[in-house]
């Protein structure tokens, strides 16, 4: 594992005013905070999906998310930081896992709200470590993990992979007595074997199909959404990028037939932003490498604008 400084955030300069505002400007390391704010941080790591059997590449996802932000306008000053990266190396998964959920709770006890910028979906895993322990290990408040994605990720398999991560959840919450709170938006049923869909049934998850996604349906998705963060105290997001249908987001390891338009995935991170309960957030499995026109990065980041610029606390 490899900890890597964070890089030089630069792009389009219209001007010195606040009204020239764009990311590149605003974005600060994060050892240099001086007040809470938001705090990126990579998970610059793909062995997750190799081990999945999956097209590796996300290893360079936070560099082309930080790409991806740089230019956009940001229309009301906020306290934007970069930590830098956790880069897994010599295939050590285990480890650079536990390296960034050390860095997403120094962040959180430093007063930060931390973003992760994935790395394959083996970053839910990390971010948990660090939220557990951000939240504190003999919490009584409860977690809701809301995850947008075409799959549940609740494999059983030797060792912990892209495909794992929220069934490991499970296995931690249940052995610290806790219930576990998992809802899912964008479930593809051809891109879960029914394993998967009876294990989701057992563990009493929540979930839409992509089908029931559909746009003219979005209220019901939001109503799917608001029950869901009203029934716990913090919630944890997570924005699996193969959620969103294959031309809008090409650069995935499991591009989608049909997906969740963009506009929903929009409306159901602003509602949660909303909420006042967002204690993390991450986007999982950018591959640039695969990407067309850099269209599933821009995407992502138009959904990290919205969470930096909208969350709301209680
Ligand atoms: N991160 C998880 N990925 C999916 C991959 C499915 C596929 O490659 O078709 C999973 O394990 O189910
Ligand atoms: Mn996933
Ligand atoms: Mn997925």
């Amino acid at each position: 594992m490899i900890r890597v400084d964070p890089p030089e955030w630069t792009g389009r300069d219209d001007g010195p005013g606040p009204e020239h505002l764009r990311w590149h400007r605003a974005v600060l390391p994060l050892s240099a905070a001086d007040r809470p704010g938001t705090a990126l941080i990579g998970f610059a790591s793909d062995e997750g999906v190799r081990r999945n059997n999956g097209r590796t590449g996300a290893v360079e996802g936070p560099a082309a998310l930080r790409r991806a932000l740089a230019p956009l306008a940001l229309h009301t000053p906020a306290a934007l930081y970069d930590g830098g990266d956790v880069r897994v190396d010599d295939r050590d998964l285990e480890k650079g896992q536990a390296a960034l959920g050390e860095s997403v709770a120094a962040a959180m006890g430093n007063g930060h709200f931390p973003i992760v910028l994935g790395g394959g979906h083996e970053v839910a895993w990390a971010g948990y470590l660090g939220l557990d322990r951000g939240l504190g290990a003999d919490r009584t408040r409860t977690l809701g993990v809301l995850n947008i994605d075409a799959h549940f990720d609740l494999r059983e398999e030797r060792v912990p992979t892209s495909g794992t991560g929220f069934r490991q959840i499970a296995e931690n919450e249940q052995a610290h007595g806790r219930p576990f709170h998992y809802a899912v938006v964008g479930i593809s049923e051809t891109g879960n074997t029914g394993v998967l869909f009876d294990r989701a049934h057992r563990l009493g998850v929540r979930y839409l199909t992509d089908t029931e996604c559909a746009p003219p349906a979005v209220e019901r998705v939001l109503d799917f959404v608001r029950e869901f963060v009203a029934s716990v105290d913090d919630v944890y997001l997570t924005l699996d990028l193969d959620a969103l249908p294959a031309w809008v987001a090409p650069g995935v390891s499991a591009p989608a037939a049909l997906g969740v338009a963009p506009e929903v995935v929009q409306a159901v991170i602003d509602t949660v932003a909303a909420s006042g309960r967002l204690a993390l957030f991450d986007v999982a499995e950018l591959n640039p490498a695969l990407d067309a026109d850099g269209r599933t990065a821009r995407v992502a980041a138009r959904m990290i604008d919205r969470i930096a610029t909208r969350r709301s606390t209680l």
